[in-house]
């Protein structure tokens, strides 16, 4: 008895694969196919019919033929019990081919089945190429998004060919194949994070997209159900149906966690679990989940220094520290000031639709002189604050710098002869604009203000090409 049982749940189990396989089969032909009843009424229609109808496959099951499908003979077929081949049926405005044949079971119809195709490949072509031109639509709005979110940076868009910049992006482009987790250091401001994102972005994690958390901007108390998300009704006001936290959302991706050194220490405890068990459990949750993440962890605090103190956890501190890259700051790699510039100038210029395309020596020499302690961040501030204060000028002049910056350099600036070229030339060429501008263009009177001959103020406004 339990022999012929078992028997019989392995032949039901046989027959239900084998119907699944047909169903899926069904599904994915390239044909659109509906099967009806005796009576006309809709048994089964696959996925793709219902796309193309565009209705729900649970709407058509059990409704009769003709109020689904246009211009049908399905319910003729069933009542002539003749098959009709390479008919052709219009159908949303698309002359297509159907086939229908009728179900015949011991010597009666029992209903009918129909397939259709389009008719020509011209038509088939326009939909081929409409689907592409959507797919199309959907990486540009995907790559926008990227773009919007920051997330697009790659190592071509780390700008700098001093030594120290160049050794960090080499050491970071050969740890991006790797699985290893990363602890990247450098002052504020000096695009540890654009490291984090372009190192993940030239991974074979790109795909999925790179999960941030700053560990810096959230309150200690939330940062557990941030990071290891809840289960439905884990604490009051948890939201319901519960919620994924960052780590489940970074699975087969990358995890950046920011202002790692502001981490509470009993979230380094849970973090350190997460590393060494490979297995989260939600707030609330009964069992862990599985997860597959690379960490990237980053900080402008000294983590030795808070090791020493046991503000950080030394095992995690050395779980994190797999590979250690230094960013340079600003200040140690001067030489690239003028390349950050430029880029950073194209870059404001699109994103404000502006037309500024230089800056004067003088002022390049003011920025490559200063010491920068807010970093690129700061560079990146001092000219978008130029470009608010830049009237018609295509040029970014000493006059647009801040004040503090200028003060910062004066003193240095005045034992540099080339520097203090620049500087007087520049003054030169702002007041003579000016008393221009307040004569309305008469030379005669701006050389009288200026206490200059004519001939030299033609020759300086040739020579700063003033216009006039
Ligand atoms: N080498 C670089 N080339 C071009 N832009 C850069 C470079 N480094 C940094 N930036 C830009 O400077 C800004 C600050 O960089 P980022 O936010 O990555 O710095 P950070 O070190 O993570 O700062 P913080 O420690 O304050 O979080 C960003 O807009 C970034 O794109």
């Amino acid at each position: 008895m339990k022999r012929i049982s078992e028997e019989m749940l392995k032949k039901l189990e046989e027959a239900d694969n084998e119907l699944n396989l047909y169903r899926t089969i069904f599904d994915i032909i390239y044909n659109l196919i509906v099967v009806v009843d005796h009576n006309g009424l809709i048994r089964m229609m696959n996925q793709r019919y219902c796309d193309f109808l565009k209705i729900n496959k649970k709407d058509a099951i059990g409704v009769h033929v003709t109020k689904v499908i246009e211009n049908t003979r399905m319910h003729i077929v069933i009542k002539t019990g003749k098959e009709e081949v390479g008919d052709v049926q219009e159908i949303m405005g698309n002359k297509m081919i159907a086939d229908r044949f009728p179900i015949v079971h011991d010597g009666k119809v029992i209903g009918a089945v129909g397939t259709v195709i389009f008719k020509d490949l011209a038509e088939l072509d326009m939909y081929v190429k409409r689907v592409s031109k959507m797919e199309k639509e959907i990486e540009f709005f995907k790559k926008e998004l990227k773009k919007a979110l920051g997330a697009d940076d790659t190592f071509e868009t780390v700008i700098g060919d001093s030594e120290e910049i160049l050794k960090a992006v080499s050491l970071a482009k050969r740890v991006s194949d790797t699985k290893s987790s990363v602890l990247i250091l450098g002052e504020s401001g000096t695009g540890k994070g654009l490291f984090a994102n372009a190192i993940h972005n030239a991974s074979p994690r790109s795909d999925y997209p790179l999960i941030k958390v700053n560990c810096a901007a959230i309150p200690a108390e939330l940062l557990e159900s941030e990071l290891f998300g809840y289960e439905s009704g884990a604490f009051t006001g948890a939201q319901k149906g519960g919620k994924p936290g960052k780590f489940e959302l970074a699975h087969k991706s990358t995890i950046f966690l920011d202002e790692i050194g502001d981490m509470p220490l009993n979230m380094q405890a849970k973090l350190l679990k997460v590393i060494q068990e490979k297995e989260i459990e939600r707030i609330g949750g009964v069992k862990g989940k599985d997860i597959d993440i690379r960490i990237i962890a980053a900080t402008n605090q000294n983590l030795e220094e808070m090791v020493k103190n046991k503000t950080f956890r030394e095992d995690l501190y050395y779980r994190l520290n797999v590979i250690k890259l230094v960013v340079p700051s600003l200040r140690s790699r001067k030489e690239d000031v003028p390349l950050l510039v430029d880029y950073i100038i194209k870059k404001l210029s699109k994103e404000m639709d502006r037309f500024v395309t230089e800056i004067t020596p003088a002022a390049m020499e003011c920025l490559q002189e200063y010491d920068w302690p807010g970093n690129i961040r700061e560079l990146e501030n001092v000219i978008e604050r130029a470009f608010n204060l830049m009237d018609k000028e295509a040029k970014i002049e000493l006059k647009h710098l801040p004040p503090s910056l200028l003060q910062k350099n004066r003193d240095r600036s005045l034992n540099d002869n080339l520097s203090l070229r620049h500087i007087i030339e520049e003054v030169e060429k702002n007041a003579i604009e000016k008393h221009l501008k307040e004569t309305m263009g008469n030379k005669y009177q701006t050389s009288q203000r200026l206490g200059i001959s004519r001939t030299s103020l033609y020759e300086k406004i040739n020579r700063y090409q003033i216009k006039v």
